[in-house]
């Protein structure tokens, strides 16, 4: 099955467009994990044990992971539990890859043979030919940063390319495009809901990841009337911080699993 297909399954079983983002950070953890040499994963793997219901994917940071000695050992490790234990959900590596078409290469080993990932997130400046060796692998998806969540995104991604901005051009290229195989969606930040609805008019039913709402601020609301596609699905609206650490004691993972059932919840009230 492609990351496609179990992302549209995984939407209708579970009802839920929540992607849980896993961005551990040790200064963060709860008490039980203070001496804890594998924290990273076990925190992880309970946070992942605890949301699966309410999630349509999973997306590990791998930065939170890489940071630490031995952090990537423990990211292979969650990402097989989620496909051992929770199979029917995808998972999205959040590596923002892009380079040269010889270094690309080893980037899609990376997410999709080393850590067995469904799909990666990538940068697209770099253009056609560096994105060419994760479009070729065809069962797996390609998430493509169009317009982000953070202040930033104006420097460069809003500048007037011609006849419109550069995000818009690169929702344009995409959908017409590098899409030829069905695998392509798209990150636009939950912060700018107006150019969402944008980026909608232009790819049709192209599944988009929707990064910052809860801790950036983001509008449930906004994203999913402005977002959804005709079906009332076609987003996977992600919360780390938001759910990870909803409490810092001893029910953390329950308190997990109650920030993601109540996204899923306030999403659904107005899909
Ligand atoms: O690609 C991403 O996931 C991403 C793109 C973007 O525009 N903004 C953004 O916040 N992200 C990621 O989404 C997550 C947001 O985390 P929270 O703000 O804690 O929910 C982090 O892992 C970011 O790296």
């Amino acid at each position: 099955m492609t990351f496609i297909e179990k992302l549209r399954n995984r939407w209708q079983q579970a009802n839920s467009l929540v992607c849980v983002g896993l961005d551990p950070d040790p200064a963060k953890f709860p008490d039980a994990f203070v001496d804890d040499e594998d924290a990273l994963f076990a925190f992880c793997r309970d946070i992942v044990d605890a949301t699966a219901e309410f999630a349509c994917a999973f997306k590990p940071q791998i930065a939170y992971f890489a940071a630490h000695n031995d952090g990537e050992a423990a990211l292979q490790r969650l990402i097989a539990h989620i496909n051992g234990n929770h199979p029917d959900v995808p998972v999205i590596l959040d590596a923002k890859r892009g380079d040269i078409g010889s270094t690309a290469e080893q980037y899609a080993v990376e997410a999709f043979d080393r850590f067995g990932a469904d799909a990666v997130t990538l940068n697209p400046y770099m253009g056609r030919d560096s994105a060419a060796p994760f479009l070729q692998r065809n069962d797996r998806g390609c998430v493509f940063l169009c317009h982000t969540s953070n202040p930033g995104a104006r420097d460069f991604q809003e500048l007037d390319v011609g006849s419109e901005p550069l995000y818009q051009r690169i929702a344009r290229t995409i959908a017409n495009d590098w899409n030829a195989d069905g695998n392509c969606a798209l990150v636009v930040g939950a912060t700018f809901p107006g150019e969402l609805k944008v980026i909608r008019g232009i790819v049709g039913d192209m599944p988009l990841l929707i990064p910052g709402v809860g801790a950036q601020g983001g509008d449930v609301e906004a994203v999913v009337r402005n977002g959804k596609t005709e079906d009332g699905t076609g987003l996977m609206i992600n919360s780390s911080r938001g759910i990870l650490y909803a409490s810092n004691g001893a029910d953390y993972a329950e308190a997990a699993a109650n920030a993601a059932k109540s996204l899923r919840d306030e999403i659904n009230r107005f899909r």
